[in-house]
């Protein structure tokens, strides 16, 4: 459960004095998450998030994340709104945090994403590239490749007690991706995290996409890299390559990809995996004591990328021409 920062009953009623929400009905820490500490508020008025941001987050970074947030919705996408208070402000301090209140969104994420998920997910992140098109604010992505060396670093000495041979295989994978990343893709605000249980359903339909604190400026396919490696491997770590046909062809249907990026996939997919099993690995080695989170399996990914070495040519992961 991802409740690092205890929030007391009077502290939580003073913060939320200041909006106009309605009367507290009840709250509860939210078990899912693990990067900031989040709450479900229960009001005269309906239900809110609130979100008090933890390490990850940086304080400067915050309005381009609300004022994304902001944007997109405006655009018609259906994201976590920031609610401002009486004075007109989103962000605020709650126990010595960033703080904001956001909308509720209805809907639930899928576990094992079928095919129809992933159709559906690709249609969706095309949407959201779209729809960020025109957003002026710049984030460099701080979890690109200059950062894994230093999270490798962070992990390096006790890898091998996670698994036998970690330390080496991702040593060779880091050295490989940081003399090849590819650079000068097309690019603008990407997700970087769109995870499933960052998305929501109703019914087959995306009814919402929450969690844009790792959002940033980076390129479009890098993006896709992410969702295919979260949506597309079964149980046993196979690539299902029918699903992300599926994400990939929804994307394109919005956005087809250029030659450039269809080239870079394999790479991308690899470095993406290579992000998440290094994120995870240096939390699964340093869980905060006191903590109310599950730490993210790094094995999980170091399993991806067992499949990702051997990938040579975009196809494999099911990406096809588009018609027309
Ligand atoms: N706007 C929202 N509407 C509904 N549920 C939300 C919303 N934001 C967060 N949640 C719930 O809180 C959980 C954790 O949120 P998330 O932003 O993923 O946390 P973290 O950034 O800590 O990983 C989500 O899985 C979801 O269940
Ligand atoms: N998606 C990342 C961890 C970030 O967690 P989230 O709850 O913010 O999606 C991972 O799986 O490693």
């Amino acid at each position: 459960m991802a409740v690092y920062t205890e929030v007391p009953d009077e502290a939580l009623a003073a913060f939320l004095a200041a909006y106009e929400i309605g009367d507290l009905l009840s709250y509860k820490g939210i078990a899912e998450g693990v990067e900031n500490t989040n709450f479900i508020l229960h009001t005269t008025t309906g239900s809110y998030i609130l979100t008090l941001y933890e390490k990850r987050v940086r304080e400067g970074d915050l309005p381009f994340f609300l004022g994304l947030m902001q944007h997109l919705a405006a655009r018609g996408l259906a994201c976590p709104q920031p609610i401002r208070t009486r004075d007109g402000a989103t962000l605020g301090r709650l126990c010595g945090r960033p703080a904001v209140i956001v909308s509720f969104l209805e809907g639930v994420s899928v576990r094992r994403p079928g095919v129809k998920h992933c159709r559906a997910l690709g249609a969706a992140l095309a949407g959201l590239h779209a729809a960020g098109a025109d957003f002026p604010m710049q984030r460099p992505n701080a979890l690109s490749v200059a950062a894994w060396r230093p999270l490798f670093e962070a992990a390096e000495a006790q890898a091998d007690r996670v698994a036998p041979g970690l330390a080496a295989r991702t040593r060779a994978d880091l050295a490989l991706l940081e003399g090849s990343w590819p650079q000068d893709l097309p690019g603008g605000v990407i997700h970087a995290d769109l995870f499933t249980d960052n998305v929501f359903f109703l019914g087959d339909d995306v009814s919402g996409l929450i969690d844009f604190y790792f959002a940033c400026t980076d390129s479009f396919a890098y993006d896709l890299a992410i969702c295919l490696n979260a949506w597309c491997f079964e149980a046993d770590y196979a690539f299902n390559r029918t699903k992300g046909q599926a994400m990939i062809a929804a994307y394109q249907a919005v956005r087809p990809l250029e030659p450039r990026e269809v080239a870079a996939l394999p790479l991308l997919a690899r470095g993406a995996a290579l992000r998440f099993m290094l994120t995870r690995l240096v939390d699964w080695l340093n869980v905060p004591p006191g903590a109310l989170v599950k730490p993210k399996d790094p094995l999980e990914y170091d399993r991806r990328l067992a499949f990702h070495r051997k990938v040579a040519a975009a196809e494999e992961y099911g990406w096809s021409p588009v018609a027309g």
